[in-house]
C-alpha cells in the first residue's frame, strides 16, 4: 500500500503556542480514517500543519514517502491532498461554478471535474451561475467538497464537515463520502459526529490535550468509550 501521509512525532505551534505533541498517524492510499476529539484538543492544527498554517518544529511529515515541511494549499493540491475546511470558505463574489473551476486549478489528471461533480450534485448545476454563499449550509458543504474533488486529490481531508447541519444532510454526506472512497479517494474525516464517523470510517485516531491517546480499527470499537472521547 502506498501511504499517502505520515506524521511521525509531529510538534506543531501557533507562535510559542505548542499545540501538538508528538503526533504520529497515517493514512494509506485509498483508506477512510477518522480523526476524532473534543473541541480545542488539535484536530485542525493537524490540517494547518499539512498547510503550513500551523509550524512544525518537531518530527516529520511525509507525503507519498517525501518529507515535507508544510505545502501551501495549492501545493497541497498539486501533491494529492486537498482539503475542505472547518466553516466551508466558499468564496463570495464568485459563482456555484467558478468556485469549483478555481479547485480545478491544478489539474491532475482524474475522474473529477465539472460535469461529474454536476452528475454527483446535481443542485450545483441547477445554481452554476448564482453566488455560491446563496446556497444553504449543506449545499455550501456540497460545493465544498465539490471543489475539493475538482482537484482529483489521492487523500481528501474534511474538517468537520458535519458541523451545523441537520441530520438528514449528514446522512447525505455519508452516502457521498463513500462514494468518493469507493472510487478511490482516501478520507481523513476529522469529526464528532458519532454517526458519520461509524458510518464512513474503518479505522480511528483520537486526540486529546494535543496527543493521540488512541488508535484503532472502528470494527469492534466500545462506541460508548469512543463517545466519551467526543462529547464536549
Ligand atoms: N492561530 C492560532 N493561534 C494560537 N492558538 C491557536 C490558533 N488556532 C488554534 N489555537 C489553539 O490551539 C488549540 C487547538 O485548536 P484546534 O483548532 O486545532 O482544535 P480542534 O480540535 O480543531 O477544535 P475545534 O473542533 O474547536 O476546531 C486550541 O487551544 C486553540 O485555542
Amino acid at each position: 500500500m502506498t501511504r499517502l501521509l505520515k506524521f511521525e512525532a509531529v510538534n506543531a505551534y501557533y507562535g510559542r503556542a505548542h499545540v501538538l505533541h508528538d503526533v504520529s498517524l497515517h493514512v494509506e492510499a485509498g483508506e477512510r480514517v477518522a480523526l476524532v476529539g473534543r473541541n480545542g484538543v488539535g484536530k485542525t492544527t493537524v490540517v494547518n500543519t499539512i498547510l503550513n498554517l500551523a509550524s512544525l518544529r518537531g518530527g516529520t511529515m511525509q507525503f507519498n514517502g517525501r518529507a515535507q515541511q508544510g505545502l501551501r494549499t495549492y501545493t497541497a493540491a498539486r501533491a494529492g491532498i486537498a482539503v475542505v475546511p472547518q466553516g466551508r470558505r466558499i468564496i463570495a463574489n464568485l459563482t456555484i461554478e467558478e468556485n469549483l473551476l478555481l479547485g480545478g486549478a491544478v489539474k491532475r489528471p482524474g475522474p473529477w471535474n465539472l460535469a461529474s461533480i454536476y452528475e454527483l450534485f446535481p443542485i450545483l448545476r441547477e445554481r452554476a451561475h448564482t453566488p455560491g454563499t446563496a446556497l444553504s449550509g449543506g449545499q455550501q458543504q456540497m460545493l465544498a467538497i465539490g471543489r475539493a474533488m475538482m482537484a482529483n486529490p489521492s487523500l481528501l481531508v474534511l474538517d468537520e464537515p458535519s458541523e451545523g447541519l441537520a441530520p438528514v444532510i449528514v446522512d447525505q454526506l455519508a452516502v457521498i463520502f463513500n462514494r468518493l472512497a469507493d472510487a478511490g479517494t482516501a478520507l481523513l474525516l476529522i469529526e464528532q459526529n458519532l454517526s458519520l464517523i461509524t458510518r464512513v470510517a474503518r479505522r480511528l485516531y483520537v486526540m486529546a490535550k494535543g496527543s493521540i491517546i488512541e488508535e484503532g480499527a472502528l470494527e469492534g470499537l466500545d462506541i460508548e468509550q469512543l463517545h466519551k472521547h467526543i462529547v464536549v
